[in-house]
């Protein structure tokens, strides 16, 4: 797959859905920096803005036929990016739908934006944010409302570019099963790191014990009126009211 690299844009994921807009083929675009770096529902995207190798920003864009259905790409994604990462289990989880925690707090996150193309094509853009150096002590952290975690701390050595070396092949693998499969062969390997199961949760004004997810990737709800499958929106783990 082509690979680009920046030392500055706005967002990876708007160069690679612009990309994929004017006809460009599978493309990894990564950047030093963003200037507008976003997430899920709106928010912005804070990434450490301390020089190379205190994050890795990069977006995957490619080419998929309009009718794939892409519920549970994120988790598959974040099976993936887990399974490369930490290879023993035991220190990345989960968080449905698109988060990943190391050791309990927020080590990234995934953006999925998908823009429509020509033809029977649609275009998909897989973008992933990770923290890989540990903040300072003294560094102001209310930014960072999960928490923040660094890969450096699962592995000292971990560069942007040699941690994109190893996530390239795996994304890439991934993406041609997934065009082939959907989502049902990763949903064993998501329990095995959802950092929800079992534990009481709020999904909007939903709060229940969650259950894993459906083939589908959706989030499985055990609420007071029953099993909710819920296919969006933000899951807290903490069961205070919404603000
Ligand atoms: O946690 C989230 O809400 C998802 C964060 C995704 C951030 C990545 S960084 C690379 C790509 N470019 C963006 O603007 N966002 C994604």
């Amino acid at each position: 797959m082509e690979r680009r690299h920046l030392g500055e844009c706005g967002s990876t994921n708007t160069e690679a859905l612009a990309h994929l807009r004017d006809g460009g083929g599978p493309l990894i675009v990564s950047a030093d920096r963003q200037t507008a770096g976003r997430g899920r529902l709106g928010r912005a995207w804070q990434s450490d803005q301390r020089g190379d190798d205190a994050s890795l920003t990069f977006s995957v864009a490619l080419p998929l036929p309009a009718g794939l259905d892409l519920s549970g790409l994120s988790l598959a994604v974040g099976c993936t990016v887990a399974d490369v990462l930490d290879p023993a289990g035991d220190r990345i989880r989960l968080k449905w739908p698109n988060d990943l925690f190391l050791d309990g707090a927020k080590l990234g996150g995934i953006l999925i934006e998908t823009v429509p193309l020509p033809g029977e094509r649609r275009g998909v853009v897989i973008g992933i944010g990770l923290n890989l150096r540990p903040l300072p002590a003294d560094a102001d952290r209310s930014a960072f409302a999960s928490g923040h975690a660094a890969l450096q701390s699962l592995d000292a050595n971990a560069t942007a570019a040699t941690t994109l070396d190893r996530l390239a092949p795996a994304l890439r693998a991934l993406l041609a099963d997934f065009e082939a499969l959907g989502f049902g062969p990763w949903q064993l390997a998501f329990s095995r790191r959802d950092l929800a199961a079992g534990r009481p949760v709020r999904v909007g004004e939903q709060t229940g014990i969650a259950r894993g997810v459906s083939t589908s990737g959706e989030l499985l709800l055990d609420t007071d009126s029953g099993m909710s499958i819920i296919t969006a929106g933000e899951l807290s783990l903490r069961l205070e009211p919404s603000p």
